[in-house]
């Protein structure tokens, strides 16, 4: 695992970066050297990559082949996948509360009923579609059911399949988010991609004016007057138990480390990176914390595009710890919550705020 002390360059608000090195794991390593280091990437970072991570190429290039097609379509025939309210196709608007950020996307239900139906709006062949798509919510559900028996095994839980149960359940509620951003050239080339100034969001890309020659290379570039940066999307936690992202070699996701620097994570387009997500802070009693992260725009002739498996349990599932998590904190930080209930309290704020606050005991 390489894991360089991240040098405290970047704070929030301010104007730096971090150099750091992203905790990697091999998932063919040891099985219980795999669980330790995976616990305690959780730990320290609430982030890490997984190579050897068993999910195919070829199932990771047909979906990336399927997202650029589909939004390389006119405008019109992108909105056909519906309002992303919340699954459909969104662009810029992000939930139901006024955040925006420079970025389309599509947000669908990971089950193969949904997605099946979903299909018929998004590709003229909606067959391939749903199956590219379903191949790719399998592997990367697995992928995430492995991580989360290793963390049970790195806890010392007796059922090495607390977490993953949850996950692997017919009734889950996890989701597919795949989120395209425009290229971006600084005004003047004078762009310092350290900056971290979060000016006003500029609103100069229209996809529907885009011409898409060869996928997503070639877009024609919208000057971005008055800006050294521009927010992709903005800062947040996930509020799932598990995430797993997967982009093209185009940069721009940021982590926030414990201190408050942001922490650019370079891409990698042949891994996946694991996002600890507010669930799991709370199945842990606080042990993992759900780590902030947002993308924000790189200079770049190329548009980014990153795809993002939301691991969550049915809705009427508890999200408690059980009692085997021992960390330093003896009571439970949080009152126990259905993932519906958390899904409420979700929906109902803005996406940068702390929504596990609402459930702390009153004691903490
Ligand atoms: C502003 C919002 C969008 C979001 C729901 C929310 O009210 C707050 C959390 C947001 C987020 C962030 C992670 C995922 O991208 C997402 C799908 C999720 O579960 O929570 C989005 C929500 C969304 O875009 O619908
Ligand atoms: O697009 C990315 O790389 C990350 C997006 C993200 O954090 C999200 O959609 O929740
Ligand atoms: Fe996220």
């Amino acid at each position: 695992m390489v894991v360089a002390t991240p040098t405290p360059l970047l704070r929030r608000g301010t104007k730096k970066t971090a150099a750091f090195g992203v905790p990697t794991i091999d998932l063919s390593e040891d099985k219980s050297i795999a669980s330790e280091m995976i616990v305690k990437a959780c730990e320290d970072y609430g982030f890490f990559k997984v190579v050897n991570h068993g999910v195919p190429k070829k199932v990771i290039a047909r979906m990336e082949r399927e997202a650029v097609d589909f939004f390389s379509h006119p405008i019109a025939q992108k909105g056909r996948a519906g309002p992303a309210a919340p699954f459909g196709y969104g662009c810029k608007n992000i939930g139901f509360n006024g955040d925006k950020g420079d970025l389309e996307y599509i947000l669908l239900e990971a089950n193969p009923v949904s997605l099946s139906q979903r299909a018929k709006t998004m590709s003229n062949d909606p067959s391939t579609f749903s199956a590219v798509t379903n191949d790719y919510v399998s592997a990367v559900r697995k992928l995430a059911c492995d991580i989360l028996e290793l963390v049970a095994d790195g806890l010392w839980m007796e059922n090495k399949s607390i977490f993953s149960k949850l996950i692997s359940n017919s009734q889950n509620d996890s989701c597919l988010r795949v989120n395209h951003y425009p290229p971006f050239i600084a005004p003047n080339n004078n762009f310092n991609h350290n900056d971290n100034d979060d000016e006003e969001l500029n609103n100069h890309w229209d996809p529907s004016s885009e011409l898409v020659e060869e996928g997503l290379h070639i877009s024609p570039l919208i000057p971005a007057v008055g800006s050294k940066s521009r927010v992709g999307f903005g800062e947040h936690t996930d509020p799932q138990i598990l995430t797993i992202l997967r982009s093209n070699d185009v940069s721009g996701l940021q982590i926030c480390s414990h201190d408050g620097f942001w922490i650019p994570v370079p891409p990698d387009p042949n891994e996946f990176f694991v996002f600890v997500g507010d669930s799991f802070q709370a199945l842990t009693n606080g042990r993992f914390t759900s780590v902030r992260h947002r993308v924000v725009a790189i200079n770049s002739w190329k548009s980014r595009m990153s795809m993002m498996y939301f691991a969550a349990p049915p809705l009427d599932a508890w999200i408690t710890a059980p009692p085997q998590i021992n960390n330093s904190i003896s009571s439970n930080i949080y009152r126990p919550f259905t993932w519906g209930n958390f899904k409420q309290i979700v929906y109902s704020l803005r996406l940068a705020d702390s929504r596990l606050d609402y459930f702390k005991n009153h004691a903490q």
